[in-house]
Order: structure tokens, then sequence, then C-alpha cells
């Protein structure tokens, strides 16, 4: 089964809807370098995170500037795992892996050369659609053939992102056969509120998807 991470949780209601739809991980955007609806501040995304019930993951969406940066926003914000974004290489990567006491996950554009550096460096590598910034949250697909070579040639499980939507997150399933899809616009009502009707859809969507052997 394709585990589901919904991000950009801003608003309490709509973490409660994503856990009631289902979902594996709760993503919450703090402390980024670009201009997003998503994003909240330190403080909120540490009452959400401390929110989140067992057994789901509680993930913080952040782009650092340095280990040290990174490092203390996870000591803030206590989420179960950390996503990066931007400019830091695959050996700032392993020593905020080695540092922070949660599991760390690489974001990677799809057409980046180092990933295969990112994949060892991380605990998993989430392939998106990253703008020049280093920003997530485009809303855009990219060549999907060519993240499923990356899931059948690498150990490290990779979360495929990047304008998923209700209603091509199957077919994005089968096609590349990642550990876990990830969304953010692709399920709101307007920037920063989520749909929960399109959140339980993409959730059911995504683990019901059928992956041949
Ligand atoms: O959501 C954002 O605005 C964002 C900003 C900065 C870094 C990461 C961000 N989001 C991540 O990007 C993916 C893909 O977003 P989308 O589904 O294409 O809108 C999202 O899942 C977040 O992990």
């Amino acid at each position: 089964m394709t585990r589901a991470k919904i991000c950009g949780i801003t608003r309490e209601t709509d973490l409660d809807a994503v856990v009631a739809a289902g979902a594996d991980a709760v993503g919450l955007t703090a402390a980024v370098t670009v201009d997003t609806p998503r994003e909240t501040s330190i403080t909120r995304a540490t009452d959400l995170a401390a929110a989140v019930p067992p057994f789901v993951t509680s993930v913080l969406v952040t782009m650092p500037d340095s280990v040290d940066r990174a490092v203390e926003l996870v000591d803030r914000v206590e989420p179960d795992a950390v996503q990066l974004h931007g400019n830091l290489r695959p050996d700032a990567i392993a020593a905020v892996r080695e540092r922070a006491p949660v599991k760390v996950i690489a974001a990677v554009d799809a057409t980046d050369s180092a990933v295969d550096a990112y994949a060892d460096a991380a605990d998993a590598l989430l392939v998106d659609s990253v703008d020049e910034q280093g920003g997530g949250g485009t809303g855009e697909t990219h060549d999907w053939e060519r993240t499923a070579d990356l899931v059948a040639d690498l150990q490290t499980p990779v979360i495929l992102a990047g304008g998923l939507t209700p209603d091509n997150v199957a077919e994005a399933v089968e096609t590349v056969r990642p550990f876990a899809v990830d969304v953010a616009s692709g399920v709101e009502a307007e920037g920063g509120v989520k749909d929960h009707d399109a959140v339980r859809q993409f959730v059911e969507r995504a683990e019901s998807a059928v992956v041949s052997a």
C-alpha cells in the first residue's frame, strides 16, 4: 500500500480532517524562504505538531540555511520527521541526520543531478517539481517515468510530490510505484485551507491504487 502525506496544514480543523481521512503523515510548513499561503509560524507549527496523534507522522517542512538552523528548528517544533528544501548540500543533509533526533527527508527537484548523493545522505528522498528558489508547493507535475526509474534504482524510500491531485494520484502511484505520495496545493479549497472532500479522495485513491508486481 502506498502511504499518503498531506502537506501545508495551518489549522486544527484541517489537521482533524486529514487524520480522519487516514493520512499517514501531516506536513507543517514553517521557516521557508518562499512566499506561500501554507507557511505557519514556528509557534503554530509546534502546537500543530503536538496535536498530531500517535501512529500519524508529523513532518516539519522547512528551508534552513545551515545545519545549525535545521537542528534548532527540529528542537523547537519537535516533529517526528523533517523535510528539507532549499540549498543544503548532501553533506549538510547527512549532518542534520546525525544531529537531529528525527528522520530526515531530502527534497530534490526531479532533474537534480546529485539525486544519488541526496538519497545516500537522507532517510528518504522527496522528488518534487521545485521552483528556482528550491521551494515546493508549485502544483506542477514532472516526468514520472524518470522518477519511476529512480524508485527502481534506489534503496532509499522515494516520496513522489509535485502537482498531485485526487484526479491524478492513482495514475501517479501506478506509474512511479513510490513509497509514499505527498500533496499540498492539490487538495486545497483556497491557499492554506484544505478541501476536506479532496483530502479524503486523495488518501483513498493513493492507498487503494493498484501497484502491479
Ligand atoms: O507547500 C509549499 O508552499 C511549500 C513551500 C516550500 C517548501 C515546500 C512546500 N511544499 C512541498 O511541496 C510539495 C508539492 O506541493 P504541491 O502538491 O505541488 O502543491 C508538497 O507536498 C510539500 O511537501
